[in-house]
Order: structure tokens, then C-alpha cells, then sequence
């Protein structure tokens, strides 16, 4: 079984849409949202997945989700049948954390693979799980969101020092920081001189649930980029849709 976000109660966060982040943005891709994570950022915004009432690790909204009507259980088989429904040759399986349903995203894709032979897969993680042996090598590409101080998490649950140089050695792993203030820029910095992370697989995106906020954080983080070599991605997604659900 997999746990998944809801979009509305009783339905499963799986909808087609285009990759709004990272090396591979405005790609048509179908998205799988899964429920649960193991960090507690402070502006994250599909707190859905993970702050259930009696959860009071802090959060900017302090929200507190409904576990009933935020998640539901679903059989590999049948979330790959709704995958292969969709038009998309490319899945994006985001969170939450998914590699901590590590086993059951390996029989989805090994389903999937049996109806749509050939599909991309990519797993958007935030770096701190290693990917289950058997889901491992049906994996395209990991996009890996390290959590800098500014997300309110403690650093040794973090950034754990094995996880981060096996992605920095994984070429199938880029890098995806999001940042809101400059000061994030230098522990970035420090990250890829510890890590030797190469430039190519390094991103930094703003962190903003609005277009406005992008769009000024945007300004100064490309002007910085531009004589850093690292590369800059967007949230496509939000420019077009808004901060909603199953977009
Ligand atoms: N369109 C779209 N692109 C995305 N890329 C990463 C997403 C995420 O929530 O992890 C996301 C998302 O939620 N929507
Ligand atoms: S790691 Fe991702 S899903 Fe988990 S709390 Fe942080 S932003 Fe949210
Ligand atoms: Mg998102």
C-alpha cells in the first residue's frame, strides 16, 4: 500500500501538470503526491502531507491537518493503472518525503513499467533517506532538496554527512536549494565546497508561495547566479496556478 496526499477528501493527489522546478520545468509530467515526512520545515507548503492535528513542531500558518481527510491508502497496482491513465510520459513522485515508502514506490514502478514501458521517473526528496534497493535502479532522476537553517529544522536531522556525498557522487541526483534570504547563499556556498558538488547539478530557487515573492526573491538570486555558475530554477507552477492542489 501506498499513502498518498489528498487533493479533496477521498481523492488522490495524481493530476498532470508540467514540472514547475528544477532541470526539467516545464516538462509535462504526472505528478504523485505522497503523504508523511520525517523533517518539519517552517514554510513548507504542502504541510498537508505531514502536520496532523497534535503535531506542534512550528510552522509559519500553524495549520493543523485532519489526518482522515489529507490521506489516503491506496494499492501500487491501482496508483500505477491512474498513472498510465494520464497523458504524460514523464511522473514526478513528490511529498511529503517519498523515499520513506521506498518498497512500495518500487512495486508502483515496477507496475508502471508493465503498462507504460519507458516512462521517466523522478523523485523529488529532501535528501535524507536513501533510495530502497529495489526502487533504486528504476529511477531517472532525484531531485534533492537539502534543508538549509532558515526551514526551522535541526541540522543533524537535516543534513545527514553519508546521504549528501552519495548524491553528490550520484550523477542521476542535482541539487535544488531553496532560498529566501542571502545569508542562505554562503551556507550553500559552504555545502557544495564540502560536498564538491558540482556547479552543472547545483539549482537555487526562491522559496515563495506567491508570484510576488518569487519575483523578488528572483531578482537578486539570478543576478548572483549569474556570476556563480550555479543555475537558477523557477516555480512555473505557481506563476500559473497559484498555491493549489493538484497543479
Ligand atoms: N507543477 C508542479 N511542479 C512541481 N515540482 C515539484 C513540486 C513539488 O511539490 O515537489 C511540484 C508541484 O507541486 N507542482
Ligand atoms: S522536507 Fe519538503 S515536505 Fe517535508 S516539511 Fe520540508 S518542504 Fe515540507
Ligand atoms: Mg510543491
Amino acid at each position: 500500500m501506498l499513502t498518498l496526499a489528498t487533493t479533496v477528501p477521498g481523492d488522490p493527489e495524481i493530476f498532470a501538470s508540467l514540472q514547475g522546478e528544477g532541470p526539467s520545468i516545464g516538462r509535462p509530467s504526472t505528478f504523485v503526491r505522497l503523504s508523511r515526512c520525517n523533517l518539519a520545515c517552517q514554510w513548507c507548503d504542502t504541510a498537508y502531507t505531514w502536520r496532523f492535528e497534535g503535531d506542534n513542531r512550528p510552522h509559519r500558518d500553524e495549520a493543523a491537518f485532519e489526518r482522515k481527510s489529507n490521506q489516503l491508502s491506496l494499492e501500487e497496482a491501482d496508483v500505477a493503472e491512474r498513472i498510465a491513465a494520464l497523458a504524460p510520459d514523464r511522473l514526478v513522485i513528490t511529498g511529503g518525503e517519498p523515499l520513506l515508502q521506498g518498497a512500495a514506490l518500487a512495486r508502483m514502478a515496477s507496475a508502471l513499467n508493465d503498462l507504460r514501458p519507458g516512462m521517466h521517473i523522478e523523485i523529488e526528496t529532501n535528501g535524507t533517506v536513501a533510495p530502497h534497493p529495489a526502487l533504486d535502479p528504476l529511477i531517472h532522476q532525484f531531485n534533492v532538496s537539502p534543508k538549509l537553517a532558515h526551514s526551522g529544522n535541526p541540522a543533524d536531522l537535516a543534513l545527514i554527512p553519508e546521504r549528501l556525498a552519495a548524491w553528490a557522487a550520484e550523477p542521476r541526483a542535482v541539487f535544488k536549494f531553496v532560498v529566501a534570504q542571502q545569508a542562505d547563499l554562503d551556507e550553500v556556498h559552504a555545502l557544495q565546497d564540502h560536498y564538491a558538488i558540482p556547479s552543472e547539478r547545483l539549482f537555487v530557487m526562491p522559496e515563495g508561495r506567491s508570484s510576488d515573492v518569487l519575483r523578488q526573491r528572483s531578482a537578486w538570486m539570478a543576478d548572483f547566479c549569474a556570476q556563480s555558475g550555479w543555475r537558477f530554477t523557477d516555480r512555473l507552477h505557481i506563476h500559473l496556478w497559484g498555491d493549489t492542489r493538484g497543479t
